[in-house]
């Protein structure tokens, strides 16, 4: 397993955000996370890599390969996070500093992790930018003069950099347009398969669930209600908020919402 999650609850002073969560995500599979906005997912996903904010308390176990993270010291927790664990978030604007160039968010984030040969670090950064289909011309270009797609295709290349065991997408695509969005999914994709990483994959919409996950869970008010396979949830939802949340998505097309076809026996 690359992570479980073991009856983690997750509280503010006035109440509790997530009530005794436990899912896990295995080697190189792509788990999506479900619920309606204010479910507790992103609140869950930084309590992964304790980015939660200090009013907020954590019980449980995070176990990432077998170790547990909630036991960790901000120190170690840095050097986790990044390098095995790594995030992109819907917010791309947010995630780069405006006035250091794309090439500088490379340089920086592998100093951070010890990389210290800076011929080295320049080379990686122009392997990452090829491998997301970007321009090496890129480099050099500060973070506005990138439309939102290729910013998102260099926070990916930045976040696989170091090769993660697991990838935390937080809703990546919302901010997008949808040919945009299309295409950073395919990307992660790809990029998926050829390195092997899990993706922790947060989302609303059943249209990526149906594409690209293997696994999924259903979140409502900080309750996981649902957790399987993909086929199963799709075409044979057990709980009733589940079946309302399938069948409020935009079509998900012929056949059944699993995109399998109905077998016939006749
Ligand atoms: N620092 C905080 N202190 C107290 N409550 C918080 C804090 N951060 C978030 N919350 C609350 O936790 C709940 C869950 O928020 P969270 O962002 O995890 O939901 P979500 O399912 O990811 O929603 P969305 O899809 O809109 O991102 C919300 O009610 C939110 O207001």
């Amino acid at each position: 397993m690359t992570l479980s999650i073991d009856n983690v609850s997750i509280s503010s002073k006035e109440k509790k955000i997530v009530q005794n969560v436990s899912l896990s995500i295995r080697e190189g599979e792509w788990y999506a996370l479900v619920g309606q906005s204010g479910s507790g997912k992103s609140i869950l996903s930084q309590a992964i890599g304790q980015m939660l904010s200090p009013n907020l308390r954590v019980e449980g176990k995070i176990l990432f390969k077998g170790e547990d993270l909630l036991s960790l010291s901000a120190k170690q927790i840095r050097n986790i996070r990044g390098q095995k664990l790594s995030y992109i978030f819907q917010d791309y604007q947010g995630s780069f500093t405006p006035f250091r160039t794309i090439g500088q968010h490379f340089d920086e984030y592998q100093r951070a992790h010890g990389i210290l040969d800076a011929k080295a670090r320049q080379n990686k950064s122009m392997e990452a930018l090829e491998s997301v289909g970007l321009d090496d011309a890129l480099y050099n270009q500060y973070p506005f003069q990138l439309s939102g797609g290729q910013l998102q295709r260099v926070s990916i290349a930045i976040a696989l950099l170091l090769s993660p065991d697991l990838l935390i997408a937080d809703e990546i695509t919302t901010a997008l347009d949808s040919v945009s969005g299309h295409r950073i999914l395919e990307l992660l994709a790809k990029r998926q398969n050829e390195t092997g990483c899990a993706i922790l994959f947060i989302t609303h919409d059943w249209r990526h669930v149906r594409r690209y996950a293997n696994r999924l869970a259903v979140m409502k008010e900080g309750q996981i209600v649902e957790a399987g396979g993909k086929h199963r949830i799709l075409d044979h939802p057990q709980h009733e908020y589940t079946k309302k949340l399938i069948e409020a998505a935009p079509t998900l097309g012929r056949g059944l919402p699993s995109g399998l076809q109905e077998v016939n026996n006749g």
